[in-house]
């Protein structure tokens, strides 16, 4: 059986397309989602027209599912990671795998650290999905599923790949989360620009923002002797250089960074539409802390994380991208 703890956007869509695979899925998330899911099941889309029923899933609000899986997909967001391992250290059974389909960097070793004698992997999540309302969960953009390897894997490959989501086994998944925070690193401004993903990506000055928070992560990465994979069809390093280009020119250069449809919204921007914290400081934030940790400065990532966390509390307002990219500036040269 298979648990999927924080069954949110990307657990509803990751579990529901098993449990559609013929899998045994039960899923553990909040009141809300439950009612939702309870009165109109699972329905599951994708950019390319692709649509999948679960009609009765097993949604429960209490985590004792937890205890009859094999397999467990941590899919709630970073700040609930530790509360989440408390949740799985007095329920999971021996010999169960968990995987952390989060982004950032840190997630599966908060997760290990309390969960000594189980089998932990990293995840990480490439497509973007967006929660439409009436258990509908619509994926917006390609990409796969990478996870560190590990044999306990193989009872579950085939499924994966039978729900239209195979898994990319890595012997190291470092390189693949540090290339996706690449990305995730514009969730910020995605955000703070109030557009969706495909408007603001078309727009130089919002990519610029993005070049600049990029060059700060690729110099801590450097510090750090972390290489990232590389991402969207590009060499990782490339990536600001790629995102300065004029609108023109970038269409042609990544066109597989614009290959999503109009809904696509950051999962920063789904938090504060929501009115929840976002996960800024596992992102920028964690730049700005691996930055500091080799001895180097990222004023850039600690300004779009100071803004988001502003937007959090009330202060939201949609930003041009000359606004913000003059704002950023000034904060690169000291203000
Ligand atoms: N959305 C996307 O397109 C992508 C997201 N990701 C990553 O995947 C992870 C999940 O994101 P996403 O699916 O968007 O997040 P969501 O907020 O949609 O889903 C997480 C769910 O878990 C719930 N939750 C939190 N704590 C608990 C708990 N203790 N018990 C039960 N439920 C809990 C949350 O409720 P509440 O809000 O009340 O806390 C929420 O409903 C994040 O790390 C994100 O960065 C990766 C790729 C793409
Ligand atoms: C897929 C992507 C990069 C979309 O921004 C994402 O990971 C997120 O929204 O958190």
């Amino acid at each position: 059986m298979i648990c999927v703890y924080g069954a949110g956007s990307i657990g509803c869509y990751v579990g529901g397309s098993l449990a559609a695979a013929g899998a045994e899925v039960a899923f553990v998330g909040r009141r809300r989602l439950a009612d939702e899911v309870a009165a109109h099941g699972l329905t599951l889309t994708d950019l390319h027209g692709a649509r999948l029923r679960v009609d009765a899933p097993r949604y429960e609000t209490v985590p004792d599912a937890v205890a009859e899986a094999d397999l467990v997909l941590v899919a709630v967001k970073s700040a609930a990671t530790a509360d989440t391992a408390g949740q799985l250290a007095d329920r999971l059974r021996p010999g169960a795998v968990v995987v952390s389909l989060q982004n950032g960097l840190r997630n599966a070793a908060v997760l290990r650290e309390k969960l000594p004698g189980a089998t932990v992997l990293a995840g990480m999540v490439a497509f973007n999905v967006v929660r439409t309302g009436e258990g509908r969960f619509h994926r917006a953009t390609d990409g796969g599923i990478e996870v560190q390897d590990a044999p306990a894997l193989d009872a579950v490959a085939d499924l994966f790949a039978r729900a239209g989501l195979p898994l990319a086994r890595r012997a190291d998944l470092t390189a693949a989360q540090a290339a996706k925070l690449l990305l995730n690193l514009n969730n910020a401004v995605n955000a703070l620009s109030g557009l969706p993903l495909k408007t603001e990506l078309s727009q130089r000055a919002f990519r610029r923002c993005l070049a600049l928070a990029q060059r700060e992560a690729l110099a801590a990465y450097k510090a750090a002797g972390i290489r990232p994979a590389k991402t969207v069809g590009l060499d990782s390093r490339l990536l600001p250089v790629v995102m300065g280009l004029p609108d023109a020119v970038f269409t042609r250069a990544a066109a597989k960074m614009l290959a999503m449809d109009p809904l696509a919204r950051s999962s920063t921007w789904d938090d504060l539409e929501a009115g929840r914290p976002t996960e800024v400081d596992y992102l920028n934030g964690e730049i700005a802390l691996l930055a500091a940790e080799g001895g180097l400065a990222a004023p850039v990532n600690e300004r779009l994380t100071a803004l988001v966390h502003e937007a959090e509390q009330g202060g939201r307002k949609d930003w041009t991208g000359r606004e913000l990219l003059a704002d950023l500036r000034r904060s690169a040269r000291g203000r």
